[in-house]
């Protein structure tokens, strides 16, 4: 059991403010991805958490009980780094029954914890190699095994996809899910990576320059952002914003073309647009933002086409895999009303439709 309450933390070095006042609560078994810009305060935050650095204001609970000045082996939480961290001279299993000895685990009881590990990340024929023998993934499941055999409370993972490459970061990650539902601690994990964030998390809590931006599940953020930072950080393609003035009923951007849909009463707004709330029509005539399309992206089940509207803003819409458009080619842009997000063009945040 395991449940964390972080309470207005605060971290500063020297004389430069890191985190400025975070608070958050992750439930037990949560799975919980913080994600965000680089230097945005992450793994400093997940650093706190594990105790490795000192909390410079604010509280950190775990089930209640106050952990800020607890030190770091006693909290029941293990790291997984980036960088593997491995001890080159030992094989995997001393590698993974170094920290579980340090514990004070007797023999039988540290071999029976390796045993476990290594069965549920596929590690039995590797147990005698160096790290030096092992392919980057391998020794990325040596980390999360040591971890693993000191049976956290919490487990924090900083970054432990970034030196895969494209297929094997694929193949990792949906080990790492199926190693939360298979154990059920609490897991914290930081990427900058939002597909990584959208695609494991229960709970995705994205960061911006030492604050919290919005918390919620990988759905709420997308189809609901708090604000432009999360609408364009979230979503891939990303959205687009686009400065519109209201004209009567119709919203309308600079140098020409207007879409027809009712926009809140404030004073001025950012349309937000994903590539789904897209609709592109071939020609110069009919309603809606005039555009050239400047690439197509082709993927197989599906293309985005990227136009460039009037006033300059680049577009993405999302077409079928048969419906291709030419560099140049003139377009109409219509929208989804129902697809369409809105935000306050002063401040950015979110606007009821
Ligand atoms: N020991 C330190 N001394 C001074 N500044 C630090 C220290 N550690 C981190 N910082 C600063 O704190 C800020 C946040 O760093 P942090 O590593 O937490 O960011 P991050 O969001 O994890 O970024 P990345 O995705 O690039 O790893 C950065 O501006 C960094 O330069």
């Amino acid at each position: 059991m395991a449940q964390l309450s972080l309470r207005g933390i605060k971290k500063r070095f020297k004389n430069t403010d890191v985190l400025h006042g975070i608070d958050l609560e992750i439930g037990d078994r949560e799975f919980v991805v913080f994600v965000g810009p680089s230097g945005c305060g992450k793994s400093t935050l997940l650093r706190l958490i594990a105790g490795l650095d000192p909390i410079s204001d604010g509280d950190f609970f775990l089930n209640g009980q106050k952990m800020n000045d607890v030190p770091p082996s006693r909290r029941g939480i293990a790291m997984v780094f980036q960088s593997y961290a491995l001890y080159p001279h030992m094989d995997v299993y001393e590698n993974m029954a170094f920290g579980a000895r340090l514990m004070g685990l007797d023999k039988p009881e540290v071999e029976k914890r390796i045993a476990e590990a290594a069965r549920m990340l596929r590690l039995e024929p590797l147990l005698q190699r160096k790290p030096r023998e092992l392919s980057g993934g391998q020794r990325q499941r040596v980390a999360i095994g040591r971890a693993l055999v000191r049976k956290p409370a919490v487990f924090l993972l900083d970054e432990p996809l970034s030196n895969l490459d494209a297929a094997l970061r694929s193949d990792v990650r949906l080990e790492i899910a199926r190693l939360h539902h298979d154990i059920g601690g609490t897991m914290i994990y930081v990427t900058h990576d939002q597909v990584e964030a959208m695609t494991l998390a229960d709970k995705i809590v994205v960061m911006n320059a030492g604050r919290i931006e919005q918390v919620g599940s990988p759905r709420e953020l997308y189809e609901t952002p708090a604000n432009t930072f999360v609408a364009t950080f979230i979503g891939s393609p990303r959205m687009t914003l686009v400065d519109v003035k209201r004209e009567g009923d119709r919203l309308v951007i600079d140098n020409g073309g207007g879409v027809a849909i009712a926009a809140p009463q404030d004073a001025k707004v950012k349309l937000g647009l994903r590539s789904d709330a897209v609709r592109l029509t071939r020609g110069q005539a009919g309603e809606g933002f005039a555009a050239t399309v400047v690439y197509t992206e082709y993927l197989g089940d599906n293309a985005y086409v990227y136009v460039r509207l009037a006033d300059q803003t680049l577009l993405s819409a999302r077409t079928g895999p048969n419906d291709l458009y030419a560099p140049d080619e003139a377009v109409i842009v219509t929208v989804d009303p129902s697809a369409v997000h809105f935000f306050s063009a002063e401040d950015g945040r979110r606007l009821a439709p």
